[in-house]
This record gives C-alpha cells, structure tokens and sequence, in this order.
C-alpha cells in the first residue's frame, strides 16, 4: 500500500530554484533512499516531506491524506503529518534516560502515564533496546544511542519515517550492521521509510527504491540494482559504484558500436542519448578480469602496479591512453597482461549534441 506520495515538488530558498520538480512515492513496508552529492537538495525533500519546509509548488500525501497542496496554499503542520523523524545528531536529552527520552514526545501530547509507559517499552523491546531503559545517554554506544534517536521517532506509531543521514556518525562496521537492522525494522513493523544518504553503499543495501538526486531533480529511480546495472546517463554510471572512465570518439558501424581513444578501442553498448562523435565509456571495475595469457576476446595490456587491498589485489591496467583498474585474488607481476572486458559491460554515453 502507497504511504507516501511526493507530486512535482518545488522548492525556492534565497532566490534559488533548490527542489526542482521532485516526485517520488512509498510503500508500506520498504524504504525509499534520495541519494546525491552535498547539495543535491536531499535534505531539502525530506524537510518539505516533514512539513519543515514549505514547497511553493507540488502535492505530498501521507497515509491517502494531503498534507500539502501548492496550489490550494495548504499545509499542515509536522506534528499532525503522522511523521516520525531521525536525524544525524541524535538529540538525546543527556539527562534524562532512555525511556524518559523516548516518552518525552508521548507526554507532550498528553498521552496518558499508563500508555505512554507501556508504549515506550514495546518500542524499546521492538528495537532490542529493552534491558538498557534507565540508562542515561552517556552510557550508552554510539548504535546504541542511534537506536534510541529512532525508537523515539517510531513511538508515535508513524506512518512514515523519515530519516536524514541517520548513519553517518557511525563508525564503518556499526554502519554496516545499521543498515541490515534499520531494514529489517522496517520490513518487520510495515512501515515506510524515506532514508537521506550520499553513501551509495547505504542505498543500495539498505533501500528497495533509489531516487538519484542531481541539482535538485531525480536524474533516475529504481530498484538498486536496476539503477546499478542499467544507468540511463553517464552521471548515474558514474554515480555508482567503483568505476573505469574513459573518453574517447563513438563510431557505430554495421557491427556495432566502439569507442576509440588514442592507441586504443572498445567495443561496447550505447546507453546514453545523442550522436556518434566524442563521448564517454564507464566500465565497472568488477567487470574486468586479469589474464597471465592471451585467451579468446582478451585484451594485451600493460600491468603498471598490484596493490594489496586485504581482500583482494588491486591491478592498474594501461592500454595506450586507456587507464583501467581491475581487481583480482593473487598478486601478478608487472608487465604484459591479458584483460577481458565483456562488450555488454562498455557503457558508452555520446556527448549531448
Ligand atoms: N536556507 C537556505 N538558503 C539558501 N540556500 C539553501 C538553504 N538551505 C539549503 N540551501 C541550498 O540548497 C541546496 C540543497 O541543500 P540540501 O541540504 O538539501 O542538500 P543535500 O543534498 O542534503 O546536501 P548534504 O548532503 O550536503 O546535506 C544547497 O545548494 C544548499 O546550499
């Protein structure tokens, strides 16, 4: 069921056009992520979601209900949108505990001691925070802090969650654990969430929709891994993942496509729009494969350095011009090399004639 729809919203702060026709729509029971670089206007979405920004233009309906009508100049207030919030300081009272900062919210608007108390402790339990209620702040883990900031936002019973950057003052391995909880919970209570992030990492893991925000419009929207696998422009190729990037001319020819550059040439598929002439090729850095010889399809080039990464070996690959990055299990010499780069995985975007 559609929780949350977001109709052509536009958005003016200091006489810059900021939001600029943003749609999007949630369900019940998965997570939508407005993903983007600094500035791409995520946080000014969420905010107009919330009720905490007034868009001069679009429609946003929460739970089949209008909560802002651009044209109808109608608006109603953050506390009556059925909205719980998250942001990236979690805001904890420091001197009060768990559950009085989680009951805080409930007293404020005169929910009565029996049911605030036996809401705050289905929500703690919810959540896995029970045995830690009378703890104070200080006492507890970053995490742990981060899942009471969203217990209090989950304690109205929202129909939506709304969550800005609620990640990002966790260290690397805690976050990895957040997104896998954070998607569970949402999965396991059916409510809706709309997640701010700039870690493509965090959306693709975490999200069932990705709205790819560029210069305050969606550049793309999908599933994580259609917008992963089949980008439309070069800026969502390049948005995404760990990434080869070369420009070169396109030519197209009874047999297909290739991009030429100086002393070398790809074959590939044209996904962006516009001309044979100068453009671009994005080739995932997973999608090379390293050879010690020459096979079927594969490519001489020259091993320039291995890094050892941990996990896994890291080859810089020159071909003429071309520079690629590849990776691979076991450290090669440097010097002559085969690569296999399959042609389905050359994206190639002509320049916008
Ligand atoms: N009150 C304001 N007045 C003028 N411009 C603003 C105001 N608030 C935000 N902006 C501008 O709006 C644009 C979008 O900001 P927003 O915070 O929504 O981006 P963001 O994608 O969330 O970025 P970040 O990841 O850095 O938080 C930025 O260029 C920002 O400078």
């Amino acid at each position: 069921m559609t929780e949350l729809i977001v109709q052509n919203v536009h958005k003016y702060l200091g006489g810059l056009h900021i939001l600029k026709g943003a749609s999007f729509t949630a369900s019940r029971g998965s997570i939508v992520s407005l993903l983007g670089a600094s500035g791409s206007g995520k946080t000014t979405l969420l905010r107009c979601v919330a009720g905490l920004e007034q868009p001069e233009n679009g429609v946003i309906k929460i739970g089949g209900k209008a909560v802002l009508d651009g044209e109808k100049r109608m608006t109603v207030a953050p506390e009556n949108r059925n909205i719980g919030l998250v942001f990236q300081s979690y805001a904890l009272w420091p001197h009060r505990t768990v559950a009085e900062n989680v009951a805080y919210g409930l007293r404020l608007r005169g929910v009565n001691k029996a049911d605030t108390e036996k809401r705050v402790l289905d929500t703690l339990g919810n959540i896995g925070l029970g045995h830690l209620a009378e703890r104070y702040p200080d006492q507890l883990s970053g995490g742990q802090q981060q899942r009471v900031a969203i217990c209090r936002a989950l304690v109205y019973q929202p129909k939506v969650l709304l969550m800005d950057e609620p990640l990002s003052n966790l260290d690397a391995k805690l976050r990895e654990e957040a997104r896998y909880w954070i998607r569970k919970l949402v999965l396991d209570l059916e409510i809706c969430a709309v997640l701010v992030t700039h870690d493509q990492a965090e959306a693709l893991a975490a999200s069932d929709n990705i709205l790819l925000l560029r210069d305050g419009a969606v550049a793309q929207e999908g599933a994580p891994q259609e917008i992963y696998d089949r980008p439309k422009s070069f800026f969502a190729a390049d948005f995404l993942g760990a990434n080869n990037v070369a420009s070169g001319r396109i030519s197209r020819n009874a047999s297909g496509t290739r991009i030429q550059g100086d002393g070398w040439s790809l074959d590939g598929v044209v996904l962006g729009e516009g001309e044979d002439g100068d453009g671009k090729a994005v080739i995932r850095v997973e999608q090379v494969a390293v050879h010690g010889q020459p096979g079927p399809g594969r490519i001489e080039m020259r091993l320039e350095a291995c890094l050892f990464l941990g996990d896994r070996w890291e080859y810089r690959l020159a071909w003429g011009a071309f520079r690629a990055k590849a990776f691979g299990t076991r450290p090669l010499a440097s010097g002559q090399v085969w690569a296999e780069i399959p042609r389905q995985s050359v994206w190639l975007f002509p320049e916008a004639a």
